[in-house]
């Protein structure tokens, strides 16, 4: 059975940047993004905790949506759920293979075609070689790149490199599934086919995460949510309770499709 498992995880980034003592405050007095401290070691740099102190479980069947103002934490956490982060404090417990539907470059390589670099965001994914191979065709079929994946990756637009992320990212049924928002830079014939192929994988998906600040797709898609305040898990339970919870914390006025954050 797939599970997340999230000990009193913790993730800084310093800011090596911030010399300024006014800008400091007045970023310490920002209602968005992660709270700025000081790291206790190392010549007291200024960090940006982006998350704090994270506990939480998500069990098989669960479709968790992650609430939460600019800057809260939420892309960080899924980064951590890939894996891209580790934690500087904390555990990060996860059992199934976890698919990222964002930061769809990552483990690509600019200098390498398309087909090499199907093995590349495979490999980072966490497939064997085996597997890939056995998937390579059906991958570049599903791009439609054709003889571009021949060439090397820095040739591709932006809306290019997604089908190929895309393609490679569900290879494969994933236990997991990690969103943040939903998928954009396709053209509307690749997001209706990247759509379809989505949506057959949420019915099977054991565990899905999904980052986003629209009230509708959160209602459609979920039924739980955790709210993060600056770096820290506020609350977490269904959706209605959670919206409720951050609507008393941060109000706005309604509008057809809310935004939440
Ligand atoms: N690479 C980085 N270096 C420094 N600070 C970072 C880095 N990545 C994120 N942060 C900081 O961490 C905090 C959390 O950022 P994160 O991207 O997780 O927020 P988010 O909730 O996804 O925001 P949004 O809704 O705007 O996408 C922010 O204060 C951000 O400035």
């Amino acid at each position: 059975m797939a599970h997340i498992h999230l000990t009193n995880v913790h993730v800084s980034f310093p800011l090596y940047e911030l010399t300024g003592r006014s800008l400091k405050k007045r970023l310490m007095a920002s209602s968005t993004g992660g709270r700025i401290g000081a790291e206790p070691t190392a010549k007291r740099t200024t960090i940006v905790q982006a998350l704090e102190d994270v506990t939480f479980n998500f069990e098989h069947g669960d479709r968790v949506a992650l609430i939460g103002h600019n800057g809260a934490g939420k892309t960080t956490l899924l980064r951590v759920l890939a894996g891209i982060y580790e934690p500087a404090l904390g555990q990060v417990n996860i059992a199934g293979q976890v698919a990222p539907l964002f930061d769809i470059g990552l483990g690509m390589e600019m200098e390498a075609t398309g087909y090499d670099n199907i093995l590349l965001r495979g490999l980072y994914l966490g497939l064997t070689k085996r597997e890939i191979k056995r998937q390579a065709h059906d991958i570049a079929e599903f791009t439609e790149l054709g003889d571009f994946l021949n060439l090397p990756l820095r040739t591709y637009s932006l809306g290019m490199r997604m089908r190929l992320g895309f393609a490679v990212s569900t290879a494969i049924q994933p236990d997991i599934l990690l969103l943040d928002e939903g998928l954009s830079a396709g053209d509307a014939a690749f997001m209706a086919k990247a759509n379809a192929r989505l949506k057959e994988f949420w019915n099977k998906a054991a565990i899905i995460v999904l980052a986003s600040h629209s009230e509708r797709l959160i209602r459609d898609m979920c039924e739980k949510a955790v709210l993060i305040e600056h770096g820290r898990v506020v609350a977490s339970d269904t959706v209605d309770k959670v919206l409720a919870h951050y609507r008393h914390i941060r109000p706005v006025q309604s509008h057809e499709d809310t935004p939440v954050g």
